[in-house]
Order: C-alpha cells, then structure tokens, then sequence
C-alpha cells in the first residue's frame, strides 16, 4: 500500500479506472449504448466514492479486490445519477467533468438509456463476482438499491428539486444532502468496512462518519459553486445562485460555512476514533476532502 495520500489515491484510481474498462467492453450491445456509457465512464471524475469504499476496506483488511467490484458498480450508479442530473429536463448542463454532457455529445434518449445501463449493470457486476459468497451478494445488494434509490439518493434529488426558488432552513438542506449525496457515500463506508468483516459497533460509528463526510462534501462542493475555479471543476458554476436553492454559504455566510464544515470534520474524526480507525487512510481522506478545490 502506497504510503502517501496522493500515490494511495493514484494507485487507487488506476486499478478501478481498468477495471471499469473491463467491466464495460465487454457487453455485447449496440454501439451507441456501449459508447456512450463508455463516454461518461472514462470522462475522469476523481473517483471518490470507489476510493473511499477500497480505503474502508483496508481498514479492516488487506487485498483490495474483494471490494473492487462493488467500488466500480458505485462509481457506475454516481456516473448514472450525473448524466442524468445533467439532462435538459433536470438541470440542463452542457459541461461534465471537463467535457460536454453525455446528452450534447450523443442524443437526449441515448443518454437517459447509458444511465438506465450503468443503474441496473451495476447490480450485475456485483452478482457477477466470483469473490464473493452469496450472502454478501445480497447484502451488498441491497444496501446499493436502498442508497441509491427512492429511501436514498433518487429521493434526495427529488427534495433538491422542490427546493428550488425557495428558502430552506439548515435542517432541510442537511435531509436533502444526506439523501442525495450522502447516501452514496454511506454505502461506500458501509460496503468496505463489511467486506473486512468490521464488528457491528464498529458500523455503527463508521455510518455517523460517513453522514458527516457526506455534509463535508457536499457544504465544500456549495463553497466552491461560489469560491472555485470553473475550469478545474469542470462544470458550470454559480447554477445554485441561478436556480435560487438555499446553500450553505447563502444561509451561512462563506465564512459560516467554513466554519460548519470544521466542525463537521472534528465529528467525522471522532466517529473514526470510537470506531478505532483512526490510523486508516480514512482519516487523511477527510481532511483532503474538506479542503478539494474541484
Ligand atoms: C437520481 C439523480 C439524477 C440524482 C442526482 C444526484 C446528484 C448528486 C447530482 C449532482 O448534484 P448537483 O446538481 O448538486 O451537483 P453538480 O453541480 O455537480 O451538478
Ligand atoms: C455530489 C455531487 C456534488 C456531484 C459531483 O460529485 P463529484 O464531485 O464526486 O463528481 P466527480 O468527481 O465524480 O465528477
């Protein structure tokens, strides 16, 4: 295992980026579905949420490849979510991850299929591993369907939307980020830590840590729509100003939202603490995460 964050990550990012590759190339299917999924996949993105779910799991165990196909069938269903969110009827947008939208390059229709695609092979890529047993199969199963679906981030997108050209209070637009962002993240915790077989205490503390990186991520990510730099986010900024939803920065102030966002951090820590993972790479990747500047 790398001993610094950034190779930690790198090497991280390479193994999931070919097997995401292998994973796709070989479906038998018509050629615009297969590129345009293939186009979304390989777009980059910083791989989050696989990295994280592969960092849970070597807190509690070594060899990485038990929890590959879960963090490719994660960053799978993370990519769905924003070719869709990006789609005319939702937010519209024609930059992703450095690149035109999967709709501007391929057609509307075509980009709702590549999503629906990447949504349910998801849940075959998990079925498909020979690594794991049949109980973990389910298991991770459904925690994926529930987090990923109407109890989670599809839930969480549709609070998001009935949010917009009104005032949310803060405890509102915390329920909307833990569902559509959150969610996502606690299946990433979750999935590693079980597959290193982590006691039921231990998942416990490690669900308060991911709802908190979660609200981490997600006031840094309303800090940078008003702070960041559009060219090394790679997407439209300002569209929360636009569409007139609460954030954190217009109910706190930037300054307010920084400071929520430390005292997030110190909660995320403590989590980690009482679930004796403190020396994990889990620790290192909040505090990278607190701080991204795309
Ligand atoms: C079921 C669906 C479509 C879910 C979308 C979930 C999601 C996290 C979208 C991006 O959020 P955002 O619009 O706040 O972020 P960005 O600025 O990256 O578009
Ligand atoms: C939840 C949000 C804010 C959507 C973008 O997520 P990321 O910032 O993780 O997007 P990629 O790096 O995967 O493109």
């Amino acid at each position: 295992m790398p001993a610094n964050l950034t190779d930690y990550m790198n090497h991280y990012i390479t193994i999931i980026e070919q097997e995401i590759t292998n994973q796709l190339e070989k479906l038998e299917i018509p050629k615009p579905l297969k590129d345009s999924m293939l186009y979304s996949m390989n777009a980059g993105g910083k791989r989050l949420r696989p990295i994280l779910l592969i960092a849970s799991y070597e807190a509690f165990a070594n060899d990485y490849k038990k929890a590959l196909s879960s963090s490719v069938a994660l960053e799978m269903i993370h990519t769905y979510s924003l070719i869709h969110d990006d789609l005319p009827a939702m937010d519209n947008d024609d930059y992703r991850r450095g690149k035109l939208t999967n709709h501007k390059v391929f057609d509307e229709a075509t980009a709702i299929l590549a999503g629906d695609g990447l949504l349910t092979y998801s849940f075959e890529v998990i079925a498909n591993d020979p690594l794991l047993d049949e109980k973990q199969k389910i298991e991770i199963i459904k925690m994926l369907s529930h987090t990923s679906g109407p109890n989670g981030m599809v839930g969480g997108q549709i609070l998001d939307m009935q949010a917009e050209n009104r005032e949310s209070n803060l405890q509102e637009l915390e329920r909307i980020h833990e569902l559509k962002t959150g969610e996502l993240i606690k299946f990433a915790i979750y999935t590693g830590a079980y597959l290193g077989n982590a006691t039921k205490e231990q998942l416990q503390y490690l669900e308060e840590f991911a709802y908190y990186l979660g609200l981490i991520f997600q006031v840094q990510d309303d800090i940078l729509d008003v702070t960041g730099d559009e060219a090394k986010l790679g997407k439209r900024l300002g569209s929360d100003e636009e569409s007139k939803k609460s954030t954190y920065p217009r109910l706190l102030g930037i300054d307010g939202a920084i400071e929520l966002k430390n005292q997030y951090v110190t909660s995320a820590k403590n989590a980690l603490k009482k679930a004796e993972v403190e020396d994990s790479y889990l620790m290192n990747l909040t505090e990278h995460f607190s701080k991204r500047d795309h």
